[in-house]
């Protein structure tokens, strides 16, 4: 039976954003995915100046994203070549250029749970405050045309259409809010003004447990339903404001409402699910696609910094 959680965090920008009471009598918080401890390195030297925490799935959007970063921001340095600071570990990277930490989450929700843990703890021990988290990714779009950038609503799930996320904890099912920050995804989208090669739209995201099944798609190694048993799903998928479905926006929305983080999900559609299920685009096309989200959120982390040095 499905479990209610009580108060959940409202206070964004909050600098609580760990709610365990058990961390305090550690003695020292490894952090064992992403490599960092609260002994073996001076977190709040390290990262105590982070605002923006970008997460993707793969390690070399990541890496490409914190080199668009450094150029934006006037930081690159031509001798750099970015280290990763999770350079112990083969599971996550991580990248910082001044206040941006740019991260990997792998693929579904179980990888973008772990590490997204670990980063909230992170921000906790360097004691940051004032942090916004975005996830850059990729999706299938759901009667938008290939290439469009996906501002998320909300994140909801694939059966009802519901802005939660399911949990067990304990042998019980919890059930959490996945609410995003509607001022923040309404900034995103006006920053998207400025980039007229390509489209944004704001919308809801359908947040699966797999790429295959989980998305309604004919090729998967199996398949125990017709094409138009998968039409008939997409169908209601639209009817309920989604425009896009990937595989980790609503647990990700989920512990962005838990720790009170800022946060926003922004995922190019690669193709129009209503027109397909293969990604076959040529590679150039797919590359400049992943490129679009980077951009806009690029381009907002520079103009929240500049915004912000105006009034200091
Ligand atoms: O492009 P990324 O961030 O990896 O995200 C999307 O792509 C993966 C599937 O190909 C899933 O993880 C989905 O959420
Ligand atoms: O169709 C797609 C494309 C990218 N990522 C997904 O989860 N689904």
């Amino acid at each position: 039976m499905a479990q209610k959680e009580g108060k959940q965090n409202q206070q964004r920008g909050s600098a609580d954003y760990v709610k365990n009471p058990h961390l305090e009598g550690m003695k020292e918080d490894f952090l064992y995915h992403i490599n960092l401890g609260t002994k073996t390195n001076n977190l709040p030297e390290m990262f105590g100046d982070v605002k923006f925490v970008c997460l993707g799935g793969s390690s070399n959007r990541m890496k490409a994203f914190i080199e668009l970063i450094a150029g934006e921001l006037g930081m690159e340095d031509p001798k750099s070549e970015y280290p990763n600071i999770c350079e112990g570990t083969d599971r996550y990277v991580m990248y910082k250029v001044g206040p941006v930490l740019s991260v990997s989450h792998g693929m579904g929700i179980p990888s973008m749970a772990i590490v997204f843990h670990e980063i909230i703890k992170l921000l906790h021990h360097a004691r940051c405050k004032d942090v916004t988290v975005i996830r850059i990714g990729t999706s299938g779009g759901i009667g938008v045309e290939p290439g469009t950038v996906v501002v998320s609503k909300e994140a909801v799930d694939p059966i009802t259409f519901k802005p939660t996320f399911e949990q067990v904890i304990l042998g019980k099912m919890v059930v959490r809010n996945t609410k995003l920050d509607s001022g923040l995804a309404e900034e995103l989208l006006e920053c998207s003004k400025e980039f007229s090669q390509f489209k944004t739209v704001i919308g809801n995201t359908v947040c699966t447990l797999d790429f295959y099944e989980g998305q309604a798609r004919l090729d998967g190694a199996f398949c125990y339903y017709t094409e138009k048993d998968k039409m008939d799903y997409l169908k209601k998928v639209k009817e309920a404001g989604v425009c896009n479905m990937e595989m980790e926006s609503t647990v990700f929305a989920s512990m962005c409402e838990l720790s009170g983080l800022r946060g926003a999900v922004v995922c190019v559609a690669l193709l129009n699910r209503l027109n397909g299920d293969q990604i076959d685009s040529p590679h150039e096309v797919l590359e400049d696609y992943q490129h679009r989200p980077q951009l806009l959120v690029a381009s907002y982390i520079k103009k929240q910094l500049q915004t912000k040095a105006k009034h200091n």
